[in-house]
């Protein structure tokens, strides 16, 4: 019952008035069926007839209000829960541990936060729906106990039998909901992999054949998959069909057959068991889209598991400027871990020891797959440090710093994603924008508009230049940048470490870049060369365009 779970936490919170408006709508149903039983037997009757009609049409108009109400809040509650459930899965996200938040992936949470969630909010009009139509099964069943206690005990005693063979069709419909739920997750990553790559896929047609291959096929499981639920819905809502149409005929063959119920009960018994007949459709035509939300619903617990955070309300707080006063960030014998697949392909980064002094430029190089990310992703607090410390002016950055301790840094990232919206950035309005834009030569291209870029839509390079100005406009005292110079002319390149940097360096801004830019390397104070997950330090001494001696002061490893 993981919908249940989640609704009792969301959408059913004071539920009461909507259950009330729910029974008071079948009780409005019964009113239907006992004014249209008691004309039956007043049908020489033109006044009586004509004051049942009249209960019948006031009931009939009480109904559709009740109803109505009913519906809208329904919605109102889905809408709700739909809004809170969504922001409360990002803010798990934000605040879960990286590495955990990484191991769901981005598409899995999109899947969840979209689609599947939509799926689960849609089932609570139609939870509310087949409650309504219990109540309205349960008080047609109460009226027909007192037209006929054996009434009852045939429509029970058929209810049971169908309940059985129905319930053992369920049990599959659900197992097949689930492989359903596999196939289109595979398909959908299928098709996220063909979208990714249509440029890959025009220039070479075997690529192409063999993805749109491999998305045909699991289009065909899905397709097999959706059949055979298929197949199985059908003989589910068959035998509810046949479950019903055997009570009813109970009523009219078996009743009067072995008991001596006259003939006008009979009928006011048939009838009021074929009245029962559109609650039970109704309940039955909405199992389906019950199991694909129990479904969604048990998807949506599994990524909150996953997260193992709660969802935090994200403060801005004060937060760090160039007036924060620490003077060292130090990891001292630090390890992480990356755990790998399957446990395979796992990587220790540690124990480093290295310590950044405030104001310098730190330079960190080694080759693919060293651990620079990682030994930054450490630095920042953002990969847990499993064994050693983070510190800063010696003091260990616990689990309630870790907040303030990353407020510290702006951080351009080599896959880093450019928004128009500048939602970091500090004050817009004293010209330090236009001097960056100028300064990274983006003037003629985009211009601040209230608190964002006017495009975005720029070449890859001008992409991570606009980056550079959002993590500068932040005004945080450390600057990280993985890669950034990568996709850089050489021109633009040699403005970067000639001028840029000692510019940042000028205004107090302590830097620490990853690079491969080895013609660069002395733009540093300090370069920290990674390999294998350890660190080796030198201090940057050779001029401008000289490459430091790798045997230069090797500190740690
Ligand atoms: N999310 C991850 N899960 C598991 N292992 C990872 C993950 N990210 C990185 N690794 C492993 O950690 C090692 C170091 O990766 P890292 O990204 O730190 O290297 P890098 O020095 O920055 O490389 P590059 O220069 O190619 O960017 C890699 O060899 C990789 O196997």
């Amino acid at each position: 019952m993981d919908l249940w779970r989640i609704l009792r936490r969301e959408a059913l919170r004071n539920m009461q008035p909507l259950l009330l408006l729910a029974v008071l709508a079948a009780a409005l149903n019964l009113a239907l069926l006992t004014s249209l039983n008691d004309a039956l037997l007043v049908l020489d009757d033109p006044e009586g007839l004509q004051r049942l009609l009249i209960v019948f049409l006031l009931s009939a108009f009480l109904w559709r209000i009740a109803q109505g109400w009913m519906m809208n809040a329904a919605s109102k509650r889905m809408q709700a829960a739909l809004a809170t459930l969504r922001v409360d899965l990002l803010r798990r996200a934000v605040a879960a541990d990286l590495p955990d938040a990484m191991a769901v992936g981005s598409s899995r949470l999109a899947q969840v936060a979209g689609a599947e969630l939509q799926m689960l909010a849609q089932a609570v009009p139609t939870l509310v729906i087949s409650f309504q139509s219990v109540a309205a099964i349960l008080l047609c069943l109460l009226y027909l106990s007192t037209l006929s206690g054996a009434a009852v005990l045939i429509v029970l005693g058929f209810l049971v039998v169908g309940g059985i063979l129905i319930g053992r069709s369920v049990i599959r419909l659900e197992l097949m909901s689930e492989t359903i739920h596999e196939a289109e997750g595979a398909l959908s990553e299928r098709s996220d992999h063909i979208l990714q790559t249509l440029r890959e896929c025009k220039l070479n047609r075997r690529r192409a054949a063999n993805a749109l291959a491999d998305a045909t096929s699991c289009a065909e499981s899905l397709r097999k998959e959706r059949h055979r639920f298929g197949a199985e819905y059908s003989h589910y809502f068959t035998i509810s069909e046949l479950t019903y149409y055997a009570a009813l005929a109970g009523i009219i063959f078996l009743l009067p057959a072995v008991t001596d119920t006259d003939i006008a009960t009979v009928i006011l018994a048939g009838h009021a068991a074929a009245f029962i007949a559109y609650p039970v459709i109704t309940i039955v035509a909405s199992y389906p889209s019950y199991i694909s939300a129990e479904t969604a619903a048990r998807s949506y617990l599994a990524v909150e598991a996953e997260l193992k955070a709660a969802p935090q309300a994200v403060v801005p707080g004060r937060g760090s400027g160039m007036d924060d006063p620490f003077s060292t960030i130090a990891l001292e014998g630090a390890t992480f871990r990356h755990a790998g697949r399957d446990g395979t392909g796992s990587f220790t980064v540690g124990p480093v020891d290295m310590t950044v002094e405030r104001g310098s430029v730190v330079f960190i190089t080694g080759h693919n797959g060293a651990g620079k990310s990682t030994l930054i992703h450490m630095l920042l607090g953002l990969y847990p440090i499993q064994r050693g410390s983070l510190s800063v002016d010696g003091v260990t950055v616990g689990p309630d710093g870790l907040a303030t301790h990353r407020d510290r840094f702006a951080v351009v990232f080599s896959d880093s994603h450019v928004t128009r919206q500048l939602y970091g950035a500090t004050t817009l309005d004293d010209g330090f924008a236009e001097e960056l834009l100028d300064l990274l030569e983006m003037s003629d291209k985009v211009a601040i508009d209230g608190r964002a870029f006017t495009t975005v839509d720029l070449s890859q390079g001008q992409k991570k230049r606009l980056a550079l100005i959002a993590a500068l406009l932040e005004r945080k005292p450390v600057l990280v940048l993985d890669e950034w110079a990568a996709d850089q002319s050489p021109y633009f390149r040699r403005k970067f470490y000639r001028e840029i940097i000692p510019w940042m360096k000028a205004r107090g801004i302590t830097v620490i870049a990853v690079t491969h830019d080895d013609a660069y390397f002395d733009a540093a104070d300090v370069q920290l060369q990674v390999d294998r997950g350890g660190i080796r330090q030198f201090i940057a001494t050779v001029p401008a365009g000289g490459i430091p001696a790798p045997d230069l002061l090797p500190v740690s490893s």
